[in-house]
């Protein structure tokens, strides 16, 4: 069998991945070749073209005008769900907080009951929806965390679910287990601590689907020391930690994330100066999530803080019933925007950062050479574009190693 080539040439910006503490190496009049899916060659589009002449591809793509990144990675959604919580955004509207609405028993709750009355059918319907959406906007890699179920039932059912339908799809799914998203109605916090640590994580254990353990570390959901808890005991089990911190206020999330080894700490609109030393100096990446302040009316997360120190911060959609985005390039225009995120900062933090949020040792967001060819073709001329324009989808086509996926 002859090896499968892949060229993509001409880009007048071409990202091959990071440089420098926050930085990212880009090449003008770019291109990348790909062999069976691994990047094997990039940089000026001559000396590309001079070893793969476009002619002899398979793939061959001519993105002259355009700017080509590494496909996008989307490091925190909750995008398996069911229900409609439309009205809580009009409520929100109103008045109503976040906080107050899950105290009351919706929010999170609601969608509980909705996932727990849905089919496995329905919710792999309803995620495969929400993956052609991420893949049409450029998302080649999506964590998606379970928590929706509470029970141990429900929560492998969601596992079951994501795995399902990633299997199925060209976007890249990693599961995280989330039984920490909530309090179910009937339990208190303790009784249900004990309940995720001894019952949901064994079986999920057994079921060997989820790479991370994630935990909502806050003000009246688990504290500091239950979350830490559950993070020690998934730890046992394998599962990488990761953890939602000062998203309403700081409770030691940051503290927790730091001292479990956590792969990333997200939401962090109420860190400190402390709180992010914690996470630099243990090499917890730091997640932000602008949608979800944006959607909320409220602070964004300091980013700056941590880029001024020389540290790079990752972006994600936090897609989820609070959250309706899927669109990395949304996400880049609110970081910029709202936290004065370079464009080079953006691009890093929805591409090579956010790998690092995830663990991923394979290149996945970047072009190096070994790299996994995933791509994406922006029809803008520079990557300042992606942020700059916020009216329309500007991917063209969206290449998973080194395939034509979405053209
Ligand atoms: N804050 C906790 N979890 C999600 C929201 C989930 C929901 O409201 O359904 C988040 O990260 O924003
Ligand atoms: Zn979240």
């Amino acid at each position: 069998m002859t090896d499968h080539l892949t060229v993509v040439y001409g880009a007048s910006e071409l990202v091959v991945g990071p440089e420098g503490p926050t930085g990212i190496e880009v090449v003008a009049d770019g291109a990348f070749a790909a062999v069976d899916g691994t990047v094997v060659a990039v940089g000026p589009t001559q000396d590309v073209l001079a070893e793969f002449p476009a002619e002899n591809a398979d793939v061959a793509i001519d993105a002259t005008g355009k700017t080509v990144l590494p496909g996008f990675v989307d490091p925190h959604t909750h995008a398996l769900f069911a229900g409609d919580r439309s009205d809580e955004f009009v409520a929100k509207l109103r008045g109503a907080t976040y906080e107050e609405i899950l105290s009351d028993g919706g929010g999170i709750l609601r969608t509980v009951d909705a996932v727990r009355e849905a089919t496995d059918d329905e919710l792999v319907t309803n995620l495969t929806g929400h993956l052609d959406a991420m893949l049409e906007n450029g998302t080649t890699t999506v964590e998606i965390k379970s928590g929706y179920g509470l029970d141990t039932e429900t929560e492998l059912r969601m596992l079951a679910a994501i795995d399902e339908a990633g299997s199925r799809h060209a976007v890249d799914v990693v599961p995280t287990f989330m039984g920490a998203h909530a309090v179910p109605r009937g339990m208190d916090t303790d009784e249900y601590t004990e309940h995720v640590v001894s019952e949901q994580l064994p079986a999920v254990a057994d079921q060997g689907i989820a790479t991370f353990c994630d935990v909502f570390c806050e003000r009246g959901v688990f504290s500091a020391d239950q979350s830490r808890r559950i993070l020690e005991a998934g730890l046992e089990y394998g599962l990488t930690p990761k953890v939602h911190a000062d998203e309403f206020a700081a409770i030691g999330g940051t503290d927790v994330a730091a001292d479990v080894g956590a792969a990333s700490a997200d939401h962090l609109l109420h860190t400190d100066a402390d709180g992010r030393a914690r996470l630099v100096d243990a090499g917890v990446t730091p997640v932000v999530l602008p949608g979800t302040a944006f959607g909320l009316g409220a602070d964004y997360a300091d980013a700056r803080a941590f880029l001024d120190s020389g540290h790079e911060v990752a972006l994600a959609t936090d897609f989820n019933p609070n959250c309706f985005v899927r669109t990395m390039g949304l996400v880049a225009t609110l970081a910029s925007v709202g936290m004065r995120m370079t464009p080079d900062e953006v691009v890093r933090g929805c591409t090579s950062a956010a790998a690092n949020a995830l663990d991923l040792s394979d290149g996945r967001g970047t072009l190096a050479p070994e790299s996994t060819a995933d791509a994406v073709v922006l029809d803008v001329p520079s990557i300042a574009h992606l942020p700059y324009r916020f009216d329309t989808n500007p991917v063209s086509t969206v290449l998973k190693s080194g395939v034509v996926v979405h053209a």
